[in-house]
């Protein structure tokens, strides 16, 4: 595997605030990243710091391996962690012969590169007549123009309307299936979902998740329970060690599950104790309650 870029304990404060705290993940080529957490996590902060825009506290990240050095590397990197910025007067083919222009990329690469945000029809159009859907399109076509090896977006479909949400992600999901790396910073369960293939989940500067996203939701689900003698019960299960986290619901416990176990080997386990089940249904967790269970814990 091609490691595109690697963090070690990578850290950054702000005077007493800990925005990234001891990050450490890699990225490989061809997969679709997301860095995952709610506002204030610091996924712009680590995205800065990679970026050289942040200066790092301590830590240590590299690109290629660290095989060149990070000026170098940069250049082939597209990134989009600002709202899209253009000249307003100018045409969308315009504002890209300029970033060509900056850049230094042959202008041959525009209309393929509008071709793929779905822009080409517009590409006469000037830039102040585009919806941030279609601005935020743009942006994406302007960092794809040198063929980057890898594209950052920070929030990608911030402040979009469904539609342009939708056709934001479908984008994504085209330059990934054409090799781009991809790397996005996001607040979206759902968007994370959707499109990356692995996921870092950060809270408070620290990682609390870094896999494959289907493994995020490689749950064994819970057990929703309760018995006639229910300290008799709460005691078993906090010894049990196929079981992690209790808690009490009402009249119910819920006791999750830290490896795989159907409801019928467990009503015959606690018959074989002696205890007499009064209620006993097998759930698991949509994604959406794992994602905040595993925001929740480290409060
Ligand atoms: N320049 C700065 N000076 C002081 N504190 C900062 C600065 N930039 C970020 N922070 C703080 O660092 C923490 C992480 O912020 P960051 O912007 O990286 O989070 P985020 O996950 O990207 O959130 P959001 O989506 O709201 O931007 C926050 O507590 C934030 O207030």
């Amino acid at each position: 595997m091609e490691t595109i870029l690697t963090l070690n304990n990578l850290t950054k404060k702000f005077g007493p605030i800990t925005a990234v705290n001891n990050l450490s993940f890699s990225i490989e080529k061809g997969n679709v990243y997301g860095i995952l957490g709610p506002n204030g996590s610091g996924k712009s902060t680590t995205l800065g710091i990679v970026l050289n825009v942040v200066n790092k506290t301590s830590g240590d990240y590299s690109w290629f391996n660290g095989t060149e050095s990070t000026h170098e590397a940069l250049k082939k990197v597209g990134a989009i962690i600002e709202r899209p910025n253009f000249y307003p007067y100018m045409t969308a083919a315009q504002n890209l012969e300029l970033v060509c222009k900056i850049k230094g990329v042959d202008t041959s690469k525009i209309d393929e590169k509008l071709k793929v945000v779905e822009l080409y029809e517009r590409k006469h159009s000037k830039f102040s007549t585009f919806s941030l859907g279609m601005k935020q399109r743009l942006a994406i076509a302007s960092a794809l123009l040198n063929d980057p090896e890898i594209l950052i977006l920070d929030e990608p479909t911030n402040g979009l309307d469904p539609q342009g949400i939708h056709q934001i992600r479908e984008i994504i999901k085209v330059i990934a299936s054409q090799g781009t790396t991809i790397l996005l910073a996001s607040h979206l369960l759902d968007e994370v979902e959707k499109v990356c293939t692995h996921v870092v989940i950060l809270r408070k500067g620290v990682s609390l998740y870094s896999g494959s996203v289907e493994g995020m939701n490689a749950s064994h689900g819970f057990f929703v329970v309760s018995a006639a003698n229910k300290q008799q019960l709460q005691a078993e299960l906090s010894t049990n060690p196929a079981f992690g986290t209790i808690k009490e619901e009402g009249e119910n416990l819920v006791a999750y599950l830290n490896e795989p176990m159907d409801a019928s080997e467990f009503n015959r386990q606690m018959h074989a104790k002696g205890i007499a089940l009064s209620h006993l249904v097998k759930r698991k967790e949509s994604l959406e309650e794992q994602f905040l269970e595993i925001t929740k814990n480290l409060n």
